[in-house]
């Protein structure tokens, strides 16, 4: 599984934990033009450098890598969303974009000085959203007045606003976030703590933001980051992550229509284990328990967020 210490000419971070190469088939069988709507690309750091600036370096997971997985999960297409460690140099993604032939959207990062011509560039190659990262061990923080002015300029080509933060500092952030007259998509529920109750004051904010927010979405992703007390998505196992359950089941059934999933392949800067991506696929059913919820969550919803022209 491990894919050797360097990444081309850089050095990958103490610890790091690879993608599972191998992952089983999923039982649970996608439906037809499903999207996995929160996946990226690293480098590969010989032709796409990681940034200067980045707080890791991954291994190489490669487009080709992406779309490999892609059709051995039975996904249709993907949203590969501009990962941290290649900062706001959007390049390997656009690449993957420009070789998915039609079959892959972005979300990607941008400076406040981004001009006209290169966010019309960025729209040509498939790009339908920025991302807004607040998670301090992945950023230095980016003041709201730059974000503000990066909202601005790409309103007007129909693109969304991703934001990713963790539940902590959601009180802080709401004024700014309902704030902001795009859609916007939330990573990964905002990050929940799953050893509190759902029925908590803090998962409880989190839920009146998407009320208050009509305009506001969310990825019901990453229970393998989210979880504490697991079983993990290995060995087979096919009730993994009970404890994020309760949360993704709930945001699924109250917000059917603005809800998305995806792998997180390749996982960045996972600790604790590295899961088969197979056995991720078949937790969806246990948050999205009939065929109709399922068709929003992975066809229907990511459609009309990334595909609006149809497919
Ligand atoms: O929690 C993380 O470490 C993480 C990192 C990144 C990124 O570096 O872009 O993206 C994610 O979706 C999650």
């Amino acid at each position: 599984m491990a894919h050797g210490d360097t990444t081309g000419p850089f050095e990958k971070t103490p610890g790091w934990l690879d993608w599972y190469d191998g992952p089983s088939k999923p039982q649970f069988q996608l439906p037809a033009g499903a999207v996995d709507a929160h996946c990226h690309v690293f480098g590969p750091g010989a032709e796409f450098p990681y940034a200067p600036q980045r707080k890791y370096t991954p291994c190489d997971a490669s487009a080709e890598q992406l779309f490999a997985l892609r059709d051995h999960l039975g996904f249709e297409r993907n949203v590969i969303v501009q990962a941290t460690c290649h900062g706001a140099d959007n390049s390997a993604m656009v690449d993957a974009l420009r070789r998915s032939e039609g079959r892959a959207r972005g979300v990607a990062t941008v400076r406040a000085d981004v001009t006209e011509d290169e966010l019309n560039e960025l729209h040509e190659s498939g790009v339908r959203g920025v991302r807004f990262n607040f998670v301090k061990r992945l950023v230095d923080a980016v003041p709201t007045e730059s974000l503000a002015t990066i909202v601005e300029k790409i309103a007007p080509l129909g693109w969304h606003v991703v934001i990713y933060f963790e539940a902590d500092d959601l009180p802080d952030l709401y004024e700014f976030f309902s704030s902001i007259p795009t859609d916007v998509v939330v990573d990964h529920m905002g990050r929940p703590d799953v050893t509190k109750s759902p029925d908590g004051p803090e998962f409880e904010l989190f839920l009146r933001f998407m009320r208050e927010n009509p305009n506001v979405w969310t990825k019901v992703t990453c229970p393998e980051r989210l979880s504490v007390a697991g079983p993990r998505a290995l060995d087979g196992e096919q009730h993994a992550y009970q404890d994020v359950v309760p949360f993704a089941k709930r945001v699924v059934e109250e917000f059917p229509d603005r809800v998305l999933w995806g792998t997180d392949w390749p996982h960045p800067n996972l600790k604790d284990h590295m899961p088969d991506d197979g056995l991720l696929v078949d937790f969806i059913p246990q948050i999205a328990t009939t065929p109709e919820l399922q068709e929003k969550l992975l066809v229907t919803n990511p459609g009309r967020l990334y595909w609006p022209e149809g497919a």
